[in-house]
């Protein structure tokens, strides 16, 4: 905990690094979408795109994980400006939680309003089928639990308060508007809302843990958005959440399936339509308080 303290970064590097990305892009996005394991698919629907390497924007921490390019792509989705992470970071990488979130505040300065984020997550439920799609309700952040939060050290009350309320921080009509939008898709059957937990990675789980997890009355379970979101809800982002179910948890001593990466990858593939479809709906449909469009002075 102390190690990741002496990480904690100053309002001016997120500046500079938002500062960068204006200078580089017209585009000013007015929604930021994470894009989960499997899931770098969602920046392809994007207009007019202007991207970048994490490897070329200052600042920027860089992805190691397969089915995490490592670029952001800015661009324009039914009359809106989205940029879209096509990577996210985790704490098993060996990132900092700072680091992790870091893009979340560059959004914010960027003028970002609603953050979408996507995971790849094993399901506890027995309602949660692989090929699922998990409207995030709420969550349990077991690593914020024992002291590892990205707001841990000083607080920049720049970006919002000592102690923000995380109770209703996935935003609830957002979550009705793609349960409707589901259900005009043909998709409703697939999709349910529900729990999602974040826990340490980067192995799966034992059979003891996902007993426990499912006891505790997780739905899903991944290694990555609650520190996300609570940063993106520490400054006052509108969030919405979706868990694409790549496997089913594995719960029996006598069950021989065993998951992995690749796995969770293929899912991916099979459901980029659909969840291409939903995010570009909801996008379609939300309503947006902001005119941060473009700029047309660069
Ligand atoms: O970035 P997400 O949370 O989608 O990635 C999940 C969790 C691990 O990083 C990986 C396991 O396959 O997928
Ligand atoms: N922790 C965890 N993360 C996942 N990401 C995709 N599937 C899983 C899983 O079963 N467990």
């Amino acid at each position: 905990i102390s190690s990741s303290l002496s990480l904690v970064r100053s309002h001016d590097e997120y500046q500079k690094t938002a500062d960068w990305l204006m200078s580089q892009t017209r585009h000013r996005p007015q929604v930021a979408i994470i894009c989960g394991s499997g899931l770098g698919m969602l920046a392809d629907t994007l207009k007019c795109q202007d991207s970048f390497a994490y490897s070329d924007i200052p600042g920027f921490p860089q992805s190691t994980v397969q089915g995490h390019a490592g670029r952001l792509v800015f661009g324009e989705l039914k009359g809106k400006t989205c940029v879209c992470m096509q990577g996210r970071f985790h704490m098993y990488e060996g990132h900092s939680l700072c680091k992790t979130t870091f893009p979340v505040r560059v959004f914010k300065l960027l003028g970002v309003e609603t953050l979408i984020v996507t995971n790849a997550a094993g399901s506890l439920a027995d309602s949660l089928q692989p090929g699922d799609i998990m409207i995030i309700k709420d969550h349990v952040n077991f690593p914020g639990l024992v002291g590892l939060n990205p707001l841990s050290g000083p607080n920049d009350d720049k970006f919002g308060p000592r102690f923000p309320a995380m109770s209703g921080c996935y935003d609830k009509g957002l979550r009705c508007l793609a349960l409707d939008i589901a259900k005009q898709l043909g998709v409703a059957s697939l999709m349910q809302e529900g729990v999602y937990a974040m826990v340490g990675g980067p192995n799966f789980e034992t059979i003891a843990e996902a007993r426990l997890l499912h006891r505790l009355g997780v739905d899903a379970v991944g290694m990555s958005t609650a520190p996300e979101v609570v940063v993106a809800t520490h400054c006052g982002l509108r969030v919405f959440g979706l868990s694409l179910i790549t496997n089913k948890v594995v719960k029996s001593y006598e069950d021989s399936e065993s998951v992995n990466h690749e796995g969770v990858l293929e899912v991916g593939r099979l459901r980029s339509h659909t969840v291409q479809q939903l995010v570009t709906e909801l996008i379609s449909r939300m309503e947006i308080n902001n005119n941060n469009t473009i700029n047309t002075a660069v």
